[in-house]
């Protein structure tokens, strides 16, 4: 419930007449259209006209927004706002302070507060603001003298410690960069437990469309159904496997696997290409080594899943990767980031915020070093792309994969001797494998394809789909090292692709839960 019992901020547009955003449409049709697709709550934000215009727009505005019961604020303007008695204002760090702007406005009046920061946030609920406009959340040329970026990250964590968002009284939108195509996956990130954003503000996807009717509707429509969408590992409505029940389901997913041809689409490094697609092959997988961003929302549409592998990237890499994973983010088909080295170079470093910022990945996966990166560690230098000697705890690892899971709202798993697998919610320690695994090139980085194709496979629960790709994986690996002719990391690679084949023909005779050296932590 919000301190003001008929404020809905599912959907807020805010309005704004620079003809870069607005082109040559005039304002007020463009309103009123926002109005009919749906918009729930409308700002009008002009920071260079003169009063009088604003009184006279303010005023056309709101003989539109009151025909369709939608309360409209008045952007950092308390005078305009009184001028034409619209329902509220909004007013921002540097604007006139929340105390003095109550005392001039009727009590019943809307007041919202950027909030950019914990601190930020709290003095405004203190201060007895109706809702807060959370801040920046992505860089946007709409706003370019923004104080701070803070991603989904940042606004996860406002909405943990702050009494703001659908758990408490004062509510909240994030603002910056918001679109029908990220608008899910930016709930969904920043949400923390049960307390999610209200909704969320936007300018241009709705200012600068074609058709705001139409965008103002499907925007909200995907605000209405955002934890359907990505969903943190199980599917709503169907049973959670935990601990040791989930090894009765994993043969069946491995048959079904086997004999799917699911599409395993792999942009990914140079080094590893050639055994990684033979190593999808090999598990029932079909796979494609596209790393042209242009082709990506095609092969989205294949109900596969796709690799982001960042172990040979280049400037171009990156643009086709940031395409990649928008298209499968839009098609609704798993992503499995896997950053290879990304600690070794800050190049590297700066690529990790750049691909987490592009998009959702239902997988984070990589060696202590890359999880430790994609933390954000600053004091994790990695030598090239190989983890080096490990300087933590197993339950030091197993600290870092919640955390990491939980931040971002997805699976994360961390490879090495022991692997690592939680969802924020359930976490393992997987020790199966073999020695020669660590003695090949690529075999951390077919993994990561192995475990797309099984995410997208088995939909129901993305973490039993990846425990049974890394059993399938790691199972034919202990086989392989059983053969005669493995002596090592030469001969176990062919040994490998046909257990990784044949494990997968007689995976009804193998009984996985015996075989599976899986701690529930
Ligand atoms: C809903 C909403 N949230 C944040 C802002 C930003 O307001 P402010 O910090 O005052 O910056 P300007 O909009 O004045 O540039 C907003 N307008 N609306
Ligand atoms: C007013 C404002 N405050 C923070 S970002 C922003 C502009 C958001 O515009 P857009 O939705 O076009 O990115």
């Amino acid at each position: 419930m919000a301190t003001n019992p008929n404020l809905d901020l599912s959907l807020y547009l805010v309005s704004d007449s620079t003809p870069e955003i607005l082109g040559d449409k005039d304002i007020c049709q463009v309103v009123e259209q926002a109005c009919k697709g749906g918009v729930t709550i409308v700002q009008y934000r002009d920071k260079h006209a003169e009063t009088s215009v604003l009184i006279k727009t303010a005023t056309k505005l709101h003989s539109i927004t009151k025909k369709y019961n939608v309360p409209l604020l008045i952007n950092d303007r308390l005078d305009v706002c009184l001028a034409v008695g619209a329902e509220g204002v909004h007013i921002g760090q540097d604007d006139t302070p929340l105390e003095a702007v109550r005392s001039m406005l009727p009590s019943n009046a809307i007041v919202g507060v950027t909030a950019s920061s914990m601190e930020e946030a709290e003095a405004a609920i203190q201060g007895g603001a109706d809702y807060l406009g959370i801040g920046t959340m992505f860089a946007t040329p709409t706003k370019k003298d923004t104080k701070s970026i803070i991603g989904t990250r940042g606004t996860q964590e406002i909405l943990t410690r702050c009494k703001t968002g659908t758990k408490h009284s004062v509510g909240c939108v994030a603002i910056g960069s918001i679109n029908a195509a990220n608008v899910q996956r930016v709930i969904h990130q920043s949400t923390a437990g049960e307390n999610r954003l209200n909704g969320v503000a936007v300018v241009s996807a709705i200012m600068a469309a074609a058709d705001p009717q139409g965008a103002a509707s499907e925007l909200l429509q995907r605000v209405k159904n955002a934890p359907e969408k990505f969903y943190i590992s199980t599917r709503p409505g169907s049973e959670v496997a935990s601990d040791k029940g989930m090894f009765e389901h994993i043969p069946g997913i491995i048959q079904k696997h086997v004999s799917s041809s699911v599409l395993s689409h792999n942009m990914t490094n140079t080094v590893v290409q050639n055994f990684a697609a033979n190593v999808c092959l090999a598990t029932g997988a079909s796979p494609i080594m596209s790393m042209n961003g242009a082709e990506a929302p095609d092969l989205a549409q294949l109900g596969g899943g796709l690799v982001i592998n960042m172990g040979t990237i280049t400037p171009d890499i990156m643009n086709a990767y940031q395409a990649g994973v928008k298209a499968y983010n839009a098609a609704g088909n798993p992503v499995l980031l896997d950053p290879v080295g990304g600690g070794a170079t800050s190049v590297r470093r700066q690529a990790i915020q750049t691909l987490l910022k592009a998009g959702f990945y239902d997988v984070i996966k990589g060696n202590e070093g890359e999880i430790g990166a994609v933390m954000g560690s600053a004091n994790i230098q990695q030598r090239g792309v190989d983890s080096g000697p490990s300087s933590s705890s197993a339950q030091q690892k197993v600290e870092m994969v919640k955390s990491l899971a939980q931040k971002e709202r997805c699976l994360v798993l961390m490879t090495g001797a022991t692997d690592y697998l939680s969802d924020g919610t359930r976490t393992a320690a997987i020790s199966n494998g073999s020695k020669w695994l660590g003695k090949i090139t690529g075999s951390g980085c077919a993994l990561g394809s192995v475990v797309v194709s099984y995410l997208a496979l088995h939909r129901d629960d993305k973490f039993v789909a990846a425990m049974a790709g890394i059993l399938h994986y790691e199972l034919a690996a202990e086989r392989a090292e059983q053969h005669a002719s493995c002596r090592g990391p030469g001969s176990f690679i062919p040994a490998f692709l046909d257990e990784l084949y044949l494990i997968g023909q007689d995976i009804t005779s193998v009984n996985v839960s015996k075989l599976a050296r899986v701690e529930f932590l």
